[in-house]
């Protein structure tokens, strides 16, 4: 291996001021969803929307929202609260917007995410289910999706604790009979909840709140969920057990699991077959994970003595459904989450997580992003910086035409493995690695899947190093294999593209190119040199530089050994005019010169 040489700093760094909004413009454009600048993912060129630092972002409410919740919007941005719009208005609207609010009453699909023309930003689901957003769909497009996931719990568990004692005592049909003027009151004797076995399938925040209320009204409690902690259950003396144990042991069933291709009609003829006759059942989850039409004839049947629904899989239900018809079935229009209080908490809840989403804050609540806790996003910030600026040099040292596919980053580190969340590292590389070549907008949401979906392979590697742990990281290297490149001395010994760099007083630098050692703040633009080690070069570079006004931030050499081969790294403010970069390129004792953007 060459020994990497000495480098020397002509320069000190940049203002505070302009390092540390440098840091926070890196920091919100990291998701994508930033109030100040959107791009599209149009083909280059072609659309470039730049919001003025003043303009507001629009947020859609497509869905009636709590007061609150509205006036935080409003508080921060254009606010569109537009209800019942068909699937065609919506996807006319959206392309107008950053932002867009529904509940569980708007199809969020594909068709939307790509008319907006990748102008949506961030998709909030004002409560827990989000399986009206096509998840996938918004995450290709880079759109961050986030709900309000505790907020409603209470309201929804209150609900079915209703339904579940509502059904009982047939309050419903018997209201019904007394405001048709009659008094059925053998008609209408109920059953007894005390000391009867209740499964809750799904012990999630509502499962759990049911189950609470459950065993207070005297039930046996049993749960069947197969991700929930058994001492979680044991703690409120419930009982965790098989899917067939819970449904086949049951005198009422609680639906509580969300609505997954793995949920989806769970409760099918066949589970009918499998159940206590009489059995009774309440669900407040989703309409999709009962077969309707198998309920119906279990209910014919005699197997379901009862249902209570909040959900069905087509809301609203068509009006001759026999489901709802059904003398036996008591039904709600989807009203868990409908209490005063639930909404006021479910808006706010959902107003903070989308303004905080586009100001580039990372949402707590995201469901298509990883979460990284604010503690460690602050310690992260300047490195986050760091890995997109690697991620622009190193690519742009890629010769035309070589197709980049396997690019390894390797972390170096005090900290233990476990300590160090890469996955916003490892993003903003991406990102550094895929926009500079394509028209395509990365963040956090889209860089797994957008690096996966160009062919690019991303490794990633830890050395532990010894000493205090107390910075997260001590440098970080981008390797790219199997390229060649447009500056040859970025070829490390090892035969691949490679580029270094450290944060420095809180300002990421690079600090080598290669197998040369250079400290060059990576601010602006850098032009890198190879030439022979000998005095005066810096100078004729610095005046061709100066006669175009071109000021030089930051200069450093590193070399092989005095008076060999070494790498100049200038740091520009402007970018020098292609009259300016030639004349570089024929100073005699330069080899070889690239001109890179950050
Ligand atoms: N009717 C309404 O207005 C409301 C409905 N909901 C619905 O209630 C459901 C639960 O909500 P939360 O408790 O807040 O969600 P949660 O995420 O806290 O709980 C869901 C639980 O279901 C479990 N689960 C997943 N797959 C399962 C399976 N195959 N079998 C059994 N359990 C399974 C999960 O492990 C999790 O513990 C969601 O579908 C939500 O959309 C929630 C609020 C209001
Ligand atoms: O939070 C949920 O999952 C709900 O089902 C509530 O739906 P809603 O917001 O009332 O349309």
């Amino acid at each position: 291996m060459a020994a990497a040489a000495s480098s020397t700093s002509l320069k000190p760094s940049p203002s505070p001021t302009t390092a540390s909004w440098m840091r926070n413009r890196s920091l919100s454009t990291t998701f994508g969803v930033t109030a100040l600048s959107f791009r599209h993912s149009e083909p280059r060129g072609r659309r470039f929307i730049v919001l003025s630092m003043d303009a507001k972002p629009t947020i859609l409410v497509a869905e009636k929202l709590g007061e609150a919740g509205v006036k935080l919007l409003k508080d921060f941005a254009n606010v569109d609260c537009s209800y019942n719009l068909s699937p065609e208005e919506l996807c006319t609207k959206i392309s107008l917007c950053d932002a867009l609010i529904v509940r569980s009453g708007t199809k969020v699909s594909r068709e939307v995410f790509e008319s907006s023309g990748g102008r949506l930003k961030v998709v909030g689901r004002a409560g827990v289910g989000i399986d009206n957003v096509d998840l996938a769909a918004a995450t290709e497009h880079g759109c961050l999706v986030v709900n309000a996931p505790t907020a409603n719990t209470i309201a929804a568990a209150e609900h079915g604790i209703a339904l579940l004692t509502a059904m009982a005592r047939n309050i419903a049909q018997a209201d019904a009979s007394v405001k048709a003027g009659k008094w059925e009151r053998n008609k209408y004797v109920g059953v007894s909840l005390v000391g009867k076995t209740l499964a809750v399938m799904g012990f999630g925040k509502v499962g759990t709140e049911v189950a609470r209320r459950a065993k207070g009204l005297g039930m046996h409690v049993i749960a069947h969920d197969p991700y929930a902690p058994a001492d979680r259950a044991r703690a409120i003396g419930v009982e965790l057990v098989s899917f067939d144990e819970a449904i086949s042991s049951a005198d009422f069933i609680s639906l509580h699991m969300p609505l997954t291709p793995s949920t989806s009609k769970i409760l099918n003829a066949e589970n009918f077959a499998k159940m206590k006759k009489g059995v009774r059942i309440v669900n407040v989850a989703r309409g999709g994970v009962i077969d309707e039409e198998a309920l119906v004839k279990a209910l014919d049947s005699g197997i379901v003595a009862q249902a209570a629904l909040d959900v069905f899989t087509v809301e609203p239900p068509p009006k001759d459904s026999k489901l709802v018809q059904h003398v036996n079935v008591t039904a709600t229009p989807h009203l868990g989450a409908s209490t005063m209080e639930a909404q006021e908490g479910v808006a706010v809840e959902i107003a903070e997580a989308v303004v905080g989403a586009l100001k580039g804050e990372l949402a707590a609540t995201a469901v298509n992003a990883p979460m990284v806790p604010s503690e460690v996003l602050t310690e992260l910030k300047p490195f986050v910086s760091l890995a997109e600026k690697l991620g622009r040099l190193a690519v742009q040292l890629v010769a035309g035409g070589s197709g980049v596919k396997s690019v390894k980053v390797t972390y170096a580190s005090a900290r233990a493995p476990d300590d160090l969340d890469t996955r916003l590292l490892r993003a903003m590389i991406t990102k550094g690695l895929i926009e500079p070549i394509s028209s395509v907008f990365v963040n956090l949401v889209n860089a797994d899947f957008t690096a996966k979906q160009r062919g690019i392979r991303i490794t990633e590697e830890r050395i532990v190093l010894d000493g205090s742990p107390e910075s997260p990281l001590e440098f970080i290297q981008v390797q790219i294999a199997n390229v060649e490149s447009k500056f040859a001395s970025a070829i490390s010994d090892s035969g691949e593209i490679k580029v270094e760099g450290r944060v420095k007083d809180g300002i990421p630098h690079l600090t080598r190119v290669g197998s040369f050692e250079v400290d060059v703040s990576l601010e602006g633009s850098i032009i890198l040199c190879r030439q022979v080690d000998q005095p005066g070069m810096i100078g004729k570079v610095g005046s061709i530089l100066g006669e175009e006004n071109v000021n030089v931030s930051f200069m450093s050499v590193g070399r092989i050994a005095p008076r060999k081969q070494a790498v100049m790294a200038i740091g520009v403010d402007e970018e020098p005019s292609k009259k300016s970069l030639k004349r570089i390129g024929e100073i005699p004792s330069i080899e070889d010169f690239v001109y890179l953007n950050l």
